[in-house]
Parts: structure tokens; C-alpha cells; sequence
């Protein structure tokens, strides 16, 4: 059913999560409908939440497996994973399933990379360098410092032009240049991989009010509308900046299709309020696709039967329709 489809890699994420009960669940999801992925990790780990499980050689050999099992690429694990308390021991394999997946992408064995949720600080104790899977995938695709982290859900696009940084950190990072970059990344993204011939972008102020003229805070003039200048006269449709605490509502969200926003938490608190099941993360600016749920480990429920799946079935839905575009495109 699934012949001459290229498969999406699917990597475990941290095995003490609950990243082995909702692969079992999103395949349970699609496994009759179009698409079809392998996923790089533990086949135990995910054949206890009741589904059949098949170890395959080459993400190849996925195709023919899906409709009756999920099929799996071995990693081994250097400790059995027991749900609900990470050990920084099975670091490495949880780097190397994701490294894995980006070298079958990066070969074109595989359509997308799509990430189920890794602990940052079970891998920071293991001494892994990077903050999260979108600075570790734009190492591995020799493209630091390129990354643009998108969340998406049917009602909102976020995009946060500071990532996995504190936020007196973000502040003193936040810059023209920055701005103008995850914009043109974006718009670009917007266009080739979700087929927004000309999207609309509003950009969001840093301070309360967006700064009230400057009386509470003078970024919005200094060093946001510079950007805006530039982007415009790249010919680009952008509004902004906009006060946050009212560019969120649903009156202002039907006028744009994408909210930059200046740090971590003023993107992703919308956006995860909105819908945290049908949200999904996005990393703009690889040369390859990758997605993957909007939540994290869920250490506190992990093992107990009782994760939800739809974010990751629409973080595999969404990497199917963006590797569509991009092959029209
Ligand atoms: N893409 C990734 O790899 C991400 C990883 N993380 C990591 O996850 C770890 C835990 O982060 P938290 O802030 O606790 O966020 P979290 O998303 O893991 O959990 C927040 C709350 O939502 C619940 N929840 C999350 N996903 C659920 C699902 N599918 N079904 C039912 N309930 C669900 C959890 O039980 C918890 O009560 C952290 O180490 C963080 O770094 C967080 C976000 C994304
Ligand atoms: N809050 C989003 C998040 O932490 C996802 O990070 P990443 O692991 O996808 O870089």
C-alpha cells in the first residue's frame, strides 16, 4: 500500500517518556491512511502499549510492514527504560536515533524527520552541548545558527525569534538582525512549504502596550521597527509591532499568518492555550523537514496508559503535507 512512498523517520525521543505510548497510538491513527513512517529507537519499548512491532533492516522495508506492525530500526539501549524516571545513561542512543534520522532524510531515504519529545536536561547531565533538538538538527545539517522554531495549530502560527535562551538572555540577544533573519526564513518557509503564496506577517512588540510610544520601553523603536523597514522593502506583507497582550485574540489572528514573536514563552504561551493537542513544532531553515509534537516528556504520566496521541499524529500529518509542497514547489 505504501510502496514507492518515501517513509517518515520517526525518532523514540526519551524511552522513559511518553514518546513509546503515543508512536503506538499514532500508528494505531494512520496506519490505514496515506503515509507511513519507521521509527529509529526500541522495539520493546513500544510493543508494550499493545501494538505489534517489527525490527527492519532499512527504512525501505517500512512500506511493507506498516499496515500489519510498527516498524522499527534498532538502537539499542544501554538501560532497559522504565517509564516515568529518565537515566542520562541512554543519552547517546537518544542523540543517535536523531542523528540516524537526519542522515536518512539528508540521503532522500526518508520524506521528513519527525522527533517524538527528548528531556534537555536528562541530556545536558549527559553532557550533550545543545538546548533542544532545533539547534542539535541545525548542527547536524551544517547550519548553525540558521534554525527558526515554528509552532503551528489551526488556529495560530508562532514564531519566536529567540529560542532556548533565559529571558534577560533573550532580551540582551533580541536584535535587528535577528528579526529581519527568522522573518525572511519564515516567509520563505511560508511559501515553499505551506503554500502561502504571500503571507501575512505581524511582528510583535517586546514591552507592555508595545512600549506606549516609548514610556515603556524603547525596543519597538530602536531595534524592532528597523526590521520592519527592512522586511517591507523586501516587499513583504508585514504589520507590527503589535501590543502582545492583544494580537492573540481571534479578531486579530484571522488578519495574519504568522506571529514573529520576540521570545520563547510570548510564542508558545498562545499557542499551547489555544491547542496543545493539535499543536506542532517546526524547524524552519534545514535543508530537510522536521516536525514534532508541541509538548514534552510527560514524565508524570508516563506508563500509565493515559497519553494522547493527536499532537504527534498531526506532527506526522504535517511533515507529509510539507514534504508535498516542497516536491510541487
Ligand atoms: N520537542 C521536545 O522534545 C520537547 C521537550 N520538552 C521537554 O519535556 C520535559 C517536560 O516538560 P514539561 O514542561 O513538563 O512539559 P510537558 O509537555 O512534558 O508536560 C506538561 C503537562 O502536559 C501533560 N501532557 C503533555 N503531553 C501530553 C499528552 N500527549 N497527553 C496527555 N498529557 C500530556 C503532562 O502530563 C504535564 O502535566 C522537559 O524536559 C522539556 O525540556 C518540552 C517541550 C518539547
Ligand atoms: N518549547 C519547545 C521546545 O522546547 C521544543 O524544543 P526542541 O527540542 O524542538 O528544540
Amino acid at each position: 500500500m505504501h510502496e514507492g512512498e518515501l517513509p517518515l523517520a520517526l525518532t523514540m525521543g526519551d524511552p522513559a517518556g511518553i514518546g513509546p505510548e503515543i508512536t503506538a497510538g499514532a500508528w494505531r491513527a494512520i496506519r490505514h491512511g496515506a503515509g507511513h513512517f519507521a521509527v529509529i529507537g526500541d522495539a520493546q519499548a513500544i510493543g508494550q502499549y499493545d501494538v505489534p512491532v517489527r525490527e527492519i533492516d532499512t527504512i525501505a522495508q517500512a512500506a511493507g510492514v506498516f499496515a500489519d506492525a510498527v516498524p522499527v530500526l534498532p538502537v539499542s539501549l544501554p538501560v532497559p527504560p522504565t517509564p516515568g524516571q529518565p537515566d542520562s545513561r541512554n543519552a547517546g542512543a537518544i542523540t543517535a536515533s536523531i542523528a540516524r534520522a537526519v542522515e536518512l532524510a539528508r540521503t532522500g531515504q526518508a520524506a521528513a524527520v519527525v522527533t517524538c519529545p527528548i528531556s534537555k536536561i536528562v541530556l545536558k547531565n549527559a553532557g550533550f552541548p545543545y538546548p533542544g533538538h532545533t539547534e542539535y538538527l541545525a548542527a547536524l545539517c551544517d547550519v548553525s545558527g540558521a534554525e527558526v522554531m515554528m509552532l503551528a495549530c489551526p488556529e495560530l502560527r508562532v514564531v519566536p525569534v529567540t529560542i532556548h535562551v533565559s529571558l534577560r538572555r533573550a532580551l540582551d540577544e533580541l536584535d535587528t538582525a535577528g528579526i529581519i533573519a527568522a522573518t525572511r526564513t519564515t516567509h520563505a518557509a511560508l511559501r515553499r512549504d505551506f503554500g502561502i503564496a504571500s503571507p501575512r506577517i505581524a511582528i510583535a512588540g517586546l514591552n507592555p502596550h508595545a512600549g506606549e510610544s516609548g514610556s515603556m520601553g524603547t525596543e519597538e523603536q530602536t531595534v524592532i521597527a528597523p526590521a520592519l523597514e527592512a522586511l517591507r522593502a523586501d516587499g513583504m506583507d508585514i504589520s507590527g509591532p503589535w501590543p502582545p497582550d492583544t494580537m492573540f485574540t481571534p479578531a486579530a489572528r484571522a488578519r495574519y499568518d504568522v506571529a514573529m514573536c520576540m521570545y520563547h514563552d510570548q510564542a508558545l504561551i498562545p499557542l499551547k492555550t489555544i491547542d496543545m493537542t493539535q499543536g506542532v513544532n517546526i524547524t524552519l531553515g534545514l535543508p530537510i523537514i522536521r516536525t514534532s509534537p508541541d509538548h514534552g516528556t510527560a514524565f508524570d504520566i508516563a506508563g500509565r496508559g493515559v497519553a494522547d496521541p493527536s499532537s504527534l499524529v498531526a506532527a506526522l500529518r504535517m511533515a507529509m503535507q510539507m514534504a508535498e509542497h516542497r516536491n510541487r514547489s
